[in-house]
């Protein structure tokens, strides 16, 4: 099964002339002079590389030309692009402070409430204190829970699955909506219906926010300012997406102040106590309420989309190749009988786990990670970095990368069992170092058991011969997306 592949992307920088190549040169200089890269055009840049529509397959594209680490001009800005796994942990992880800077930028800014957010904010005394009490809320709040509020979750969705009765359906919405109530019961304590007017408008908005953020028309107010003084509706939009997401959020936050925030269990309770009692420390920091609600917008946006899209991807690729679901199903009714699983199951289940990390490995869901900015003068791989260059880590380049992976673009869960040669120490699909995913251990354990029960409960069949499969290939903007399929799922007899 090949997917998209990186050669097919088209190079429009062959297409650029020599003179331009050096007029841009010497109009822009190279703020990396060791580093290659494909030629940017005068004002331009190598604006088009990165309007390209698959944007981390045409990255991938460019590696195979000019090596694992190149550079890409955008305005005043040089983007260093990171290709390959070991290179990536020496930026995130070695270096890691060296390289946990966030890019400030214009748009950024409007929708972090000025950088306040954990996703976009700075690497400050400030920014660590926030993320340290957001991770530390996160941990209490699903030490004793995050399993059970999983499992009825699971529960659910099977339920949902089984009463369409064999109807062809897209099941993306039911993901999103399960992955959206683990969050929302972890952050407000509250999960809604899918038919809830109140979860539509907040999704509706936080993905309108996500998809425009990441559009190459609002982007591009980032490198050249003088682009923000000519009318542009998708940036008009995505203001007033922003202005609607705190309308929303807000409401919450001041329901739950109202009624539960004494009750404790919850993120947004456990912030908002913190809010009370002084922060000290060596940092000084004091969270504010904005600082809560920014949270409550990185939990809901960091931890609602990413699981819904990987288990989306994961139904598309085992409709390609019904065996893997045969197998996992074997395993599981073989290790648990009628039982459900519990994750701590999961090291008697080695098929199962060698899917999840196949799909983490095909499909990163946030494929280019968020990028990353030198906070000083460093160097990866060898070449002198300056401070402020903004470094992208293409973790779906790192994840096709021939030298490190067996025939990369084939679907293969086998590679993850023992002896298979799959690399765990080249998987990285959270990012690493400083600005790991805050969300890492809640998103491996829901795709574990929604997997489990999905598979154990359900053939997912085809939906019909016409039609075709689902596009391998995707949809990439911030979060990597496969088109909209329908799909039948099928009660297993037990
Ligand atoms: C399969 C699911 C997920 C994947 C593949 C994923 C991947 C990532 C990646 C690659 C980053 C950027 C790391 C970097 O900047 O180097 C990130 C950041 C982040 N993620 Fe996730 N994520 C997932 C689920 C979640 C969940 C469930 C949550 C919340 C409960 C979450 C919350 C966050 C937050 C808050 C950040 C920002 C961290 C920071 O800047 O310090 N993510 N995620």
């Amino acid at each position: 099964q090949s997917d998209g592949d990186a050669k097919e992307s088209k190079q429009p920088e062959a297409a650029v002339p020599k003179l331009l190549h050096s007029l841009s040169k010497r109009f822009f200089g190279s703020l990396s002079p060791s580093l290659s890269g494909p030629p940017s055009l005068p004002l331009l840049g190598n604006m088009l590389d990165l309007a390209q529509e698959h944007l981390p397959i045409h990255l991938t594209s460019l590696a195979l030309r000019y090596g694992n680490i190149y550079r890409l001009n955008c305005g005043s800005t040089t983007m260093v692009i990171l290709n390959n796994s070991e290179i990536i942990r020496e930026a995130l992880i070695k270096k890691w402070s060296d390289f946990a800077g966030r890019p400030h930028s214009y748009t950024g800014d409007i929708v972090s409430s000025g950088g306040r957010s954990i996703s976009l904010g700075d690497f400050s005394e400030g920014w660590k204190a926030h993320r340290r009490v957001a991770h530390s809320a996160l941990h209490r709040c699903t030490m004793d829970s995050l399993h059970s509020v999983i499992e009825k979750q699971a529960h659910h969705l099977c339920q949902v699955l089984r009463d369409y009765n064999g109807k062809a359906v897209d099941l993306s919405e039911d993901f999103t909506v399960a992955a959206s109530n683990v969050i929302t019961t972890l952050t407000l304590g509250k999960s809604y219906d899918k038919s809830s007017e109140d979860l539509q408008k907040l999704q509706d908005c936080l993905n309108e926010i996500v998809s425009l953020w990441g559009s190459p028309w609002i982007s591009a107010l980032d490198s050249f300012p003088l682009l923000r003084k000519l009318p542009n509706p998708p940036f008009s939009r995505l203001m007033k997406e922003v202005a609607r997401r705190d309308e929303l959020i807000g409401k919450h936050i001041e329901d739950f102040k109202k009624n539960d925030h004494k009750k404790g269990g919850t993120v947004t309770s456990s912030l908002l106590q913190s809010l009370e009692q002084p922060q000290g420390g060596a940092s000084q920091m004091t969270l504010t309420e904005t600082h809560v609600h920014m949270t409550t917008v990185d939990l809901l946006i960091g931890g609602t989309e990413t699981t819904a899209a990987l288990l989306n991807w994961t139904v598309a690729f085992l409709l390609h190749r019904p065996e893997v679901q045969n197998k996992v199903y074997e395993e599981l009714c073989g290790v648990l009988d009628v039982r459900y699983p519990q994750y701590s199951d999961r090291h008697r289940l080695p098929y199962l786990c060698a899917l999840i990390n196949e799909m983490l490995r095909l499909r990163p869901v946030a494929p280019l990670a968020v990028p990353h900015r030198a906070i000083r003068n460093s160097s990866i791989a060898g070449h002198f970095i300056p401070k402020n260059t903004i470094i992208i880590p293409n973790l779906y380049g790192a994840h096709h990368d021939p030298e490190v992976w067996d025939d990369p673009y084939s679907f293969k869960p086998e590679r993850f069992l023992e002896g298979g040669g799959g690399s765990l120490r080249a998987l990285i699909p959270f990012g690493g170092g400083a600005r790991l995913c805050l969300g890492e251990a809640i998103a491996r354990m829901e795709m574990f058991l929604f997997t489990a029960y999905l598979l154990r409960d359900f053939k997912f069949l085809p939906a019909s011969k016409e039609e075709p499969l689902p596009d391998l290939r995707g949809v990439a903007s911030v979060v990597l997306k496969v088109k909209p399929y329908t799909v039948i799922t099928h009660p297993r007899e037990k």
